[in-house]
């Protein structure tokens, strides 16, 4: 019927092939071009391959830049403008590669015998902070066979979501690397992880982030030092034992430090992320968004994004600074003024802001960004946010080929007490005709503390595809709206939410178009433990599919990399000190109750939520005599819906829809 109407075929699994994905726009010195990076799906490798693209802010077709067959990624701009540094495992590893505007080959600069993971050019051009574990510039001439494969553990965090899934024992330091020649020299030592060097604006010291406390084996420290560019004991800026801060950034007369974050640090994603200055000296750091009551980090999931490291960034004349903010599902681009007031709204709309970047002068920024019913494009606008233009249309063509639901944005009662109104969006099925009733399916978020948006994601138009109605809502827990509304989940996991999520369904059954007997629920990670949950204490859906989930909070607590902190401050204690309420408040403990037929898919190497969680339940379930299917991807992690391999990716999506096909 729709393809009659539109002329478009509905979308399938496989369509994540078609699908490209931009990020990471970084808009020239000069304001004349941005570059991006195009990341696409390999179906014959079944892998993935991205690459440099440049566009004119004037307008006009994009260009590929860099051409190898590999995974280039996060460009950045030398200050001149004259040339690219960026990211390339062409070698094996990622390292920095260097290409000049001029033209000519891509050169790789660096050579360190671990990856390099992040890295950012002094002010006058002549050096690069790299971030790598490497404990030599150069790789040996020979990689010495290991002696041993047996691991050896003596830290209490020694989990690593993914393959190897084990830390070692190796520290990420600072190195800085002359671009035109000369040897690397090691800025940072000792046992120490550093990350997210800063340069000052006079090219002397370098700022990042670190965790120097002496007890930080057992706590969640996060700090902001400084340290001489030419190496040497570094200096506290920002730090002790409530610090839980990140991305610095210099104001443009190297006086003071913005970084993000908060001041608790067992609380982690709990608790809003602020935006912060401090004298560059050091000193007590000033919240500058404490009133605005959100956080400054993009806290949206979506499975179709290619991941950008975003931070904070000073305009020229030291007025503003330039932040995302997460409001509402939405994530928007703001500007805090320096010295305290009102944040001004930059970027706005029904939309992600998943990146951005300031010309030189701060009269142009290039965001990419995300809608309901586009997954990525390229834009630019001026330093307010006015004239803004749309530089790329990356999947235009594609998206013109196929149908999509554009979900409805609404706010529906809680079935709690209080009957709070929660935001939800409602996807209506393709080809919804009015007097028929249609299956729907609830989808639950993880974190807890993360939210839905207004972003595309596949999973729910490819449901909608297939004629269900789809659900998905941001209940008590998660970002977005304030952090009385964040916290209602600690030590209430399930019992607060869960109303809430009930009264949206039922709100929407009200609409005439669900049938109330084919509702069907889904998942992933806290959104697994909700599925479980749900189901536990309702027998109103006829089929769930829970994912990367969670049962058992007691074994959760040691086994996942999450960390020890995360059960203690989200639960309220340790499972031995606090038995009854981790049994309370685990989905297992009313695996008898569950009777809704349940697929459950989980990754072999998910890390963060160990496969054990779902073996648990799968055998707690088929012994009770349930309708229950274990499917298990190996080698995948927990973000396999999001960066698996795609042949897994699209087998996940096919069993899911085989579950709900075959059930409700
Ligand atoms: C329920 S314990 C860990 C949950 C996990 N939290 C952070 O990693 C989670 O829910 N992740 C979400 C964002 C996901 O993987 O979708």
């Amino acid at each position: 019927m729709a393809e009659e109407r539109t002329g478009k075929r509905r979308l399938a699994p496989e369509d994540i092939y078609e699908i490209a994905l931009v990020s990471d726009a970084q808009i020239s010195p000069d304001g004349q071009r941005v570059a991006f990076v195009r990341t696409v799906l390999d179906r014959e490798r079944n892998d993935y391959r991205s690459s440099i693209w440049l566009v004119d802010v004037a307008g006009g077709e994009p260009v590929r830049f860099t051409t190898a067959d590999a995974r280039d990624s996060f460009p950045r701009w030398s200050p001149r403008g004259d040339r690219l540094a960026f990211l390339s495992n062409r070698s094996g590893k990622d390292q920095v590669w260097l290409i000049s505007l001029g033209g000519g080959e891509a050169q790789q600069l660096t050579r360190f015998p671990e990856p390099v993971t992040h890295f950012a050019w002094s002010p006058d051009g002549t050096t690069l902070a790299v971030v790598t574990k490497a404990e030599t510039a150069e790789p040996p001439e020979k990689e010495p066979e290991p002696e041993t494969d047996v691991v050896r553990i003596t830290r209490i965090r020694y989990r690593s979501d993914g393959t190897p899934g084990f830390l070692d024992e190796k520290r990420s330091h600072i190195w800085c690397v002359p671009v035109d020649g000369g040897r690397p020299w090691q800025v940072t030592s000792g046992d120490f992880d550093e990350s997210w060097p800063a340069w000052s604006p006079s090219g002397h010291e370098i700022a990042f982030v670190s965790n120097r406390t002496p007890d930080r084996e057992y706590n969640t420290v996060s700090e902001i030092w400084a340290v001489r560019a030419s190496g040497g004991e570094p200096r506290p800026v920002a730090t002790g034992d409530a610090a839980y801060f990140f991305k610095p950034v210099w104001s443009p007369d190297g006086t003071v430090l913005a970084f993000t974050g908060h001041r608790e640090p067992f609380a982690g994603s709990s608790r809003n992320h602020q935006l912060w200055a401090v004298a560059a000296g050091g000193g007590e750091p000033a919240s500058l968004t404490s009133a605005l009551d959100r956080s400054v980090e993009d806290e949206v999931l979506t499975d179709t994004a290619a991941s950008s490291k975003p931070g904070p960034i000073w305009a020229p004349d030291g007025r503003w600074i330039y932040t995302q903010v997460s409001d509402q599902g939405n994530v928007h681009l703001y500007r805090i003024p320096a010295g305290g007031g009102e944040p001004q709204l930059v970027v706005g709309g029904r939309r992600r802001v998943v990146d951005f970047s300031l010309s030189a002068d701060g009269s142009l920024i290039a965001c990419t960004v995300s809608e309901p019913l586009n997954p990525c494009d390229v834009i630019v606008c001026s330093a307010d946010g006015s004239g803004e233009r749309r530089l790329t249309r990356v999947n235009e063509e594609f998206f013109a080929t196929v149908e999509l639901s554009e979900p409805e944005e609404v706010w529906l009662p809680s079935a709690s007490e209080d009957r709070r109104p929660i935001h939800a969006w409602i996807m209506k099925p393709i080809g919804f005709r009015e007097g028929v009733r249609y299956p729907l399916v609830l989808e639950i978020h993880g974190g807890p503390h993360a939210m839905y948006g207004n972003v595309y994601f596949h999973e729910f138009q490819l449901l909608a595809a297939q004629g269900y109605a789809v659900l998905y809502t941001n209940p008590r827990g998660s970002q977005g709206y304030g952090q009385q509304f964040l916290s209602c989940t600690r030590g209430a996991w399930g019992e607060a939410d869960m109303p809430d999520l009930m009264g949206a369904v039922d709100a929407v059954i009200e609409r005439g178009y669900i049938d109330p007997s084919r509702l069907g629920v889904t998942g992933g990670s806290y959104g697994g433990f909700m599925t479980n949950w749900v189901i536990g204490h309702t027998d109103r859906f006829k089929a769930a599919v829970t994912q990367r989930c969670v049962s058992n909070l007691a074994s959760f607590y040691g086994t996942s990399d999450i960390g020890f902190h995360f059960g203690e401050h989200e639960i309220g204690g340790t499972p031995w000190e606090q038995p009854e309420l981790y049994r309370r408040l685990s989905p297992l403990t009313y695996a008898p109750q569950m009777k809704t037929p349940l697929l459950i898919l989980h990754s072999e190497q998910d890390y963060r939520c160990p496969i054990e969680q779902a073996e648990q339940l799968y055998v707690w379930l088929k012994k009770l005599g349930r309708t229950v299917e274990f499917v298990r991807f190996p080698d995948e992690s927990h973000g396999l819906s999001r960066s698996g391999k795609p042949k897994h990716r699209v087998e996940r999506l096919q069993h899911i829809l085989r579950w709900f096909a075959e059930y409700l």
